[in-house]
């Protein structure tokens, strides 16, 4: 057949995958095909080869062998061979491109190259299609994508933090709410939706080391979400091909004492992590061990987040010391701050005569307001009552050579205490490890029990089987004792008998003990017990702790600035008395009440305005529940698990298990493993059952369907009868999809303004453009399944006269695509030059909003109204429907 010609481009109708061929040869019977991107050819008879020429027209996109991308403006021929003319995508220069530099990947048009090549799928794969763009454009659209998927119940003050945190350009703040109140599951979903929409791509988690197995754990089974851990020998591993070992993964998590160490601070340094958070930040002290180590590391990445639930631990200094590492520029003087802290009571009082955008403006204008957020359980409400039980015992005479807890009351009081309370759980808390140690060998000793015990002298693996031990209901534990290490960031809100075996100086750390227990999830009330020997320091302590500050029942805001205020006498009466002397309580008692009055009516109602406004939290908890669209979730990943050979089986009315057969339709589809999974859409379930998997828009696997879907070319041809009777027989009308969308930066979150965006075309078969007058549903609603023989056949006959319907109606999508691009710069140039204004008016007041924040908003405007000066547009789907009365 005369047609083929060396160096022309064909595609095999029978297997597009192999990518756009060349021909290499032409005898007279027989056509060689090469297909390069697979490196494969085939040889077929020249009378009946199965392939289709690709030919591009004007206003079609084409793709260079070098990967770069041009409209076409002119087609011409030249000894059998068709010679482009067009403009580069991306520095617009004229160029001219003989087909056979074409790149042989054909992903750039799938429906146009499946169209040429004569292919078909079925309807319900094209209607999943496009289901699949219309859905990711509704996600990407989402002010609460990212927050979608969190297994978490939905809290207000959560995600009031959240969102507004992750809405900031450039966020450095202080997540301080009190012990227990989700600041991890805060950090979860700030990242989750910063990693999501694309405004972080490089995180680094530092955390104490026997938190992060807890991290790890907390951000796979709540967030989907999985960390990479870097230790010394991980590091040295990676490092041993040269490169920065950090750059091999993109959410690192690595110890405190890896950074205090200071070993790998330079490749730190340059590993482009763009956002940093640091759990239970009050240990970053200026005379603490490799401090600069994460000075440093708060310089070099732009976003931070500081997590602690006692910010005044180590006492204002130590307070204005983290916020000075979030922003240097603004906290450089303690004087000045503590001068400002003097204010508060005064802006308090203004603030409760002020609603909705003036209070916004005095809580945005004032203070740590933008640095700082701090939700209190009594602010929150909700949570159970804590009750302490104090129980002093004789003091004894330790017998010289013997073990001391032979004797202690303490310990016979602890073996009677878990007889009595059993089968409950307990958990105890003392300072070190060696009494830690101790008591587990007299509870083995003396009563034969086998104890869990936590402590620094275990490894992190034996630390992690040990609470897993106390944890387990059936054959677990009944106490696990801690050294002061458990009193940090671990979740025992299964437990309600906490024992203190001894007591800190300092009412921080009390807390910090306390919340193990009393945090969200905890469904009883809270037990505390203080076993102490009569005139010992836990005999004042407790006197002390609990009526000078009741801070045993209730938490204490003002617990650190009593001890600034008062540990002089308080340790001169460990020291040289045998009670706490009266005056030391009095004056405590009536310093307490007094310090309360002014922290609640001043920072404290500041603080609690400020990190949460229920009116915005509930707006965000509607957008949730609306966003959430379980139901249109489910129908939709049953229908892709269905046509990819996916095998599901119902378990219940709100679980499903997921698993893949042996019909798969791809190899492979991230999210969902060789073993199968159950999974819910339904957020009670997914609480319920943690081991199943929360399916949401965000979640790994949705998202996996979505991409395939929208950028493979499943169902991107498919042609359906029509049953009309109204329309002659073999009536047909050709329905096209093309999709726009932009080529930016992730950082910019360019979606927001221009989502990926779809325009239909309908036209008959005499060419007349129906696009307005017959919706798409109306014609679904009349479409059926028609078998594969005859689509392709249908494909075949019409597909030349379909591509020239589609050049002809070129000029329409152009227009279709101008007007939606003007628009969209309008409203970017609008919104976002508002959003400037506000933060350049606000650091007039506020020296806290940075002016990287303001350079960042700017940075985001240009680069979108670059990003829209080019945007992609391709045929995403072409329907042809015949009709067959
Ligand atoms: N919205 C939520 N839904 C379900 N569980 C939650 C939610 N928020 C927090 N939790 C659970 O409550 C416990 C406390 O949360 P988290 O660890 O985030 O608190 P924290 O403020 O970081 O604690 P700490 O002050 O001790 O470091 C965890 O077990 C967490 O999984």
């Amino acid at each position: 057949m005369s047609e083929f010609n060396l160096g022309q481009r064909w595609l095999s109708e029978t297997e597009t995958s192999l990518g756009l061929g060349i021909i290499t040869q032409v005898d007279g019977r027989q056509v060689t095909v090469l297909f390069p991107s697979n490196e494969e050819s085939r040889i077929y008879a020249s009378t009946d080869a199965p392939l289709a020429r690709l030919q591009l027209s004007e206003g079609q996109q084409g793709q260079h062998a070098d990967d770069w991308f041009f409209t076409v403006t002119e087609v011409k021929q030249q000894n059998g061979l068709l010679i482009y003319f067009g403009q580069r995508h991306d520095d617009d220069s004229e160029v001219m491109v003989p087909e056979s530099q074409l790149s042989h990947h054909i992903d750039i048009n799938p429906a146009l190259t499946r169209l040429v090549a004569g292919n078909a799928d079925r309807h319900d794969l094209y209607l999943l299609r496009n289901q699949a763009s219309e859905f990711y454009s509704r996600w990407q659209q989402s002010p609460v994508a990212g927050l979608l998927g969190a297994r978490v119940g939905l809290l207000p003050h959560q995600l009031y933090v959240a969102q507004t945190v992750a809405e900031r350009y450039h966020p450095r703040v202080l997540l301080a709410d009190e012990v227990g109140l989700g600041k991890t599951i805060e950090a979860g979903m700030i990242l989750q939706r910063r990693l999501l929409t694309g405004r972080n791509q490089r995180v680094l988690v530092v955390v104490p080391e026997s938190l992060r197995n807890q991290w790890l754990v907390e951000m796979k089974r709540r967030f989907a979400l999985s960390l990479s851990v870097f230790d010394e020998d991980r590091v040295e591993q990676a490092a041993m091909d040269g490169d920065n070992p950090f750059l091999s993964e993109q959410r690192v998590i690595v110890s405190n004492s890896f950074i205090q160490r200071g070993d790998w601070q330079q490749a730190l340094a340059e590993a482009e992590f763009d956002l940093l958070i640091i759990d239970e930040a009050h240990h970053m002290q200026p005379e603490s061990k490799g401090y600069s180590n994460i000075e440093s590391l708060c310089k070099n990445i732009s976003d931070v987040l500081l997590l602690t639930a006692t910010p005044e631990q180590e006492g204002t200094e130590g307070h204005f010391q983290r916020l000075k590492l979030l922003d240097p520029a603004r906290f450089n003087d303690l004087d000045n701050f503590i001068e400002e802290q003097n204010h508060y009571q005064q802006l308090a009082e203004q603030a409760e005569h002020l609603e909705g955008e003036e209070l916004d403006k005095l809580l945005d204008q004032h203070g740590t307001g933008r640095v700082m957020f701090r939700n209190r359980r009594k602010h929150i409400g909700g949570f159970p009552a804590r009750h302490l039980h104090t129980h002093a015992l004789p003091e004894y005479i330790p017998e010289a050579g013997e073990p001391w807890w032979l004797e202690d009351p303490r310990v016979i009081w602890l073996m009677d205490f878990l007889k009595d309370t059993k089968p409950q759980k307990t958990l105890l808390i003392c300072k070190t490890a060696e009494q830690v140690l101790d008591l587990a060998e007299a509870l083995r000793v003396l009563s034969g029990m086998q104890a869990a015990v936590f402590h620094e002298q275990m490894s992190l693996l034996e630390r992690d089987r040990a609470a897993e031990f106390f944890a387990s209901e059936e054959d677990g534990s009944p106490i696990l004792m801690c050294s002061e290490i458990g009193s940090e960031g671990r979740n025992f809100q299964f437990v309600q008998q906490l024992v203190m075996f001894d007591l800190p100086t300092n009412p921080d750390l009390l807390e910090q003990r306390i919340g193990r227990l009393d945090r969200i999830g905890q469904h009883g009330d809270i037990h505390i017990h203080v076993p102490y020997l009569e005139h010992s320091d836990e005999a004042l302590l407790v006197d002390w702790y609990h009526y000078g500050m009741n801070a045993f029942e209730q938490c204490n805001p003002v617990g650190r600035a009593l001890y600034e205020e008062f540990h002089h006498e308080l340790e001169q009466a460990l020291d040289f008395s045998e009670s706490l002397p009266e005056k030391l309580l009095e004056a405590t008692k009536s310093r307490h009440q007094q310090l309360l009055a002014e922290v609640e009516s001043g920072r404290d109602r500041l603080q609690e305005l400020n990190a949460c406004r229920p009116q915005q939290a509930e707006q965000i908890i509607q957008h949730i529940q609306t966003d959430s669209d379980g139901d249109s979730l489910y129908d939709f990943m049953e229908a892709f698990w269905d046509r990819f050979g996916v095998d599901t089986e119902v378990l219940d009315e709100h679980r499903l298990f997921v698993k893949p057969s042996e019909h798969m339709r791809v190899p492979a589809i991230p999210g969902l493993t060789d073993e199968g999974m159950t999974i819910t859409v339904d957020r009670d379930t997914a609480l319920t059952y943690e081991d199943i998997e929360f399916l949401s828009w965000d979640h790994p696997h949705v998202q996996a369907a979505i991409e395939l879907l929208t950028t493979e070319d499943f169902g991107s041809v498919c042609v359906a009868k029509l049953q009309n009777k109204a329309l002659p027989a073999g009536a047909w009308f050709l329905e096209l999809d093309y999709v726009a969308e932009l080529a930016a930066p992730p950082a910019i979150a360019a979606q927001e303004f221009f989502p990926q965006q779809r325009f239909r075309q309908l036209f008959d078969s005499q060419g007349r453009d129906l696009s307005s007058k017959v919706p798409r549903d109306a014609l679904t609603q009349q479409a059926s399944f028609l078998d594969k023989k005859t689509a392709r056949q249908i494909v075949k006959q019409l597909r030349s006269t379909a591509q020239s319907y589609i050049q002809q109606h070129q000029p329409a999508t152009e227009q279709w695509l101008k007007k939606s691009i003007a628009k969209a710069k309008q409203e970017a140039t609008e919104q976002l030059q508002k959003q400037k204004q506000r933060l350049v008016d606000l650091q007039q007041q506020n020296p806290s909003v940075r002016d990287a924040e303001i350079e960042a908003v700017e940075r985001r405007l240009e680069l979108l109204l670059k990003a829209l000066e080019q945007p992609s547009l391709s045929l995403y789907a072409i329907r042809i429907l015949v009709n067959q009365p």
